[in-house]
């Protein structure tokens, strides 16, 4: 443990930062807005405001556990690797169990929020991605196999399908797209940054498909999974889901992936254009989901 000082966590201002770092705050911002865009495309008007109010906090609430029970099996590998040694475990500003109640919290309160303002039905999908993030894929599958985080990347992938769950109390099919397109664009998302880092989970003996297969296969499976991307991005419009708007948009962003998956397969050892490929990943699936979203409300209020 750090020694107490004036300066760091013994404020509460410091101590309330690190709780809001353990929910890894911006990753959980973009699956909220997946389920939030999953509850609009499955109405045609305004979302009614219960689901829309109860169903956003409690996937979130869920998400956010997620991401601290994360932080908690994780502190050793995470003192290990630069990228995470700054975490509020690894720096000693909390205390594991603090961490592990705080967490269980999260997905109590989630649980509750959804059983008694949603639905039965997407507080059992929810709890069931909190587990196959926090449990399978955290305890399991990132230590297993170099597949971790295709097979993983299921429970990142379904909040759109939550988000309409919440409204419809089933599973709309559209919204199985939606999940598809976050599925297959994960694992481009992740290998880019997993090629840069590679060095990092080496040392901590975690099997990341760079280090195991080394930086050119996984260069090509960047580009193969982005081929996918791409393919599985326009059936929103080739089912008449979506308009001309979002089909303008994702050919723009397809565009783009592809050249730089292409760039990182050609050089993957160039660590700064894994980098911006990953970053790339993120601004992809932030505008995607924003043009499904205004798509659908062009077309309903022209
Ligand atoms: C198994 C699935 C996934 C894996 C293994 C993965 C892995 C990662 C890693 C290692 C980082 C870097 C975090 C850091 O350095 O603090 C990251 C960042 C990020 N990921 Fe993912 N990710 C996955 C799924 C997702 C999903 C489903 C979303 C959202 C829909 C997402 C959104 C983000 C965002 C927004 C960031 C940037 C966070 C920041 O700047 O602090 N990721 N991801
Ligand atoms: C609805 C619901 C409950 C969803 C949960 C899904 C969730 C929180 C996914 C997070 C994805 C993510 C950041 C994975 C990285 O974990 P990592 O351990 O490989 O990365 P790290 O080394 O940065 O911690």
């Amino acid at each position: 443990m750090k020694a107490k000082t004036l300066d760091d966590s013994t404020l509460p201002s410091a101590s309330w930062r690190a709780y809001f770092e353990l929910c890894k705050p911006r990753v959980v911002a973009l699956i909220v807005f997946t389920a939030v865009v999953g509850m609009f495309l499955s109405v045609p008007g305004m979302v009614p405001l219960r689901p829309l109010v109860f169903g956003t906090l409690g996937i979130a609430l869920a998400a956010a556990s997620a991401a601290a029970f994360n932080h908690y099996l994780d502190r050793h590998a995470d003192a290990q690797m630069g990228r995470t040694r700054h975490r509020p475990l690894p720096q000693g500003e909390l205390e594991p169990w603090k961490v592990l109640v705080f967490a269980s919290a999260l997905g109590l309160a989630s649980m509750i929020i959804l059983v008694v303002w949603v639905n039965w039905l997407t507080a059992i999908l929810t709890f069931l991605s909190l587990i196959g993030y926090a449990v399978v894929y955290t305890v399991y599958l990132k230590r297993a196999t170099p597949q971790n985080i295709v097979i993983g990347g299921a429970a990142g992938a379904v909040p759109p399908i939550l988000g309409s769950c919440a409204v419809l109390g089933q599973i709309h099919p559209n919204t199985v797209l939606l999940f598809l397109i976050i599925f297959l664009w994960t694992p481009p998302h992740f290998w880019a940054l997993a090629i840069a880092k590679r060095d990092e989970y080496a040392k901590v003996d975690i099997p990341m498909l760079p280090v195991t297969h080394g930086v050119e296969f996984t260069g090509l499976q960047v580009f193969l999974y982005t081929i996918l991307l791409t393919v599985i991005s326009v059936m929103p419009y080739l089912t008449r889901m979506s308009g001309l708007i979002y089909l303008g948009v994702t050919v723009i962003l397809d565009a783009i992936f592809l050249y730089l998956a292409w760039q990182l397969r050609l050089q993957p050892d160039n660590k700064r254009l894994a980098m911006r490929t990953f970053a790339y990943s993120i601004l992809y699936l932030m505008i995607l989901f924003a043009a499904l979203l205004v798509d659908h409300y062009w077309y309903f209020y022209p």
